[in-house]
């Protein structure tokens, strides 16, 4: 599928109807479009606000350094068999977590400020929203994996600020989650590391 992102910044100039655009420039440009990791940043920051509740009003913290630990560990080995360089994909991974942290803190401030917007229902943290953020990671290994060419190139900044926007627009983030899709992009581009 084509995005506005790959529509802006396709390799073939000027954005053109699907219809004109030669086959395999717009496969390439969808293959390798930074909106496939952004979404998932998104997807993942959408879900803070599931382990926000999860652990609102109980005595589990915000942070759990060995969930991390054990996150980014995985992370690095599952990389290298990918062929990807360890260190830069736990970065990566870094800084979805703190974009995590992030959102729930927010959170944690909104609902004691506003005790009518707290959430109804507590998710179960190991059964349900660990899960999904563990098939979220996946998912982004193999979106990294699939985008390392672009993410190698000069104009990889602009690019993802494009996937980026389309990613908060499509998946309708609010202020604090489009904070945290900011904290979450730093590692993408391999010249900012
Ligand atoms: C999401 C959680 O909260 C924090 C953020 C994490 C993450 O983004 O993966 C992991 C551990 C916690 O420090 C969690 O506890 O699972």
């Amino acid at each position: 599928m084509a995005t506005a992102a790959t529509l802006a910044l396709g390799p073939a100039g000027p954005a053109t109807a699907d219809t004109q655009r030669p086959a395999p420039a717009r496969q390439s440009a969808t293959a390798h479009g930074l909106a496939s990791v952004t979404d998932l940043f998104a997807q993942r920051l959408l879900l803070a606000d599931k382990v926000a509740a999860a652990k609102y009003g109980t005595d589990t913290p915000i942070d759990d350094p060995a969930r991390e630990a054990q996150i980014l560990a995985d992370v690095r080995t599952r990389a290298a068999g990918l062929g990807l360089d360890p260190d830069a994909a736990a970065a990566v991974l870094q800084d979805q977590i703190e974009a995590n942290k992030l959102v729930q803190r927010g959170l944690h401030a909104r609902w004691d400020a506003h005790p009518g917007e707290r959430p109804t229902e507590r998710p179960d943290l190991a059964e349900e929203v660990r899960p999904a953020l563990d098939r979220i990671t996946t998912g982004l290994l193999a979106a990294l994996a699939g985008t390392e060419r672009t993410r190698a190139v000069p104009s990889c900044g602009p690019r993802l600020a494009v996937a980026a926007g389309w990613s908060a627009y499509t998946h309708r983030l609010d202020a604090l989650h489009l904070e945290g899709l900011g904290r979450a992009l730093p590692s993408v581009c391999a010249g900012s590391r």
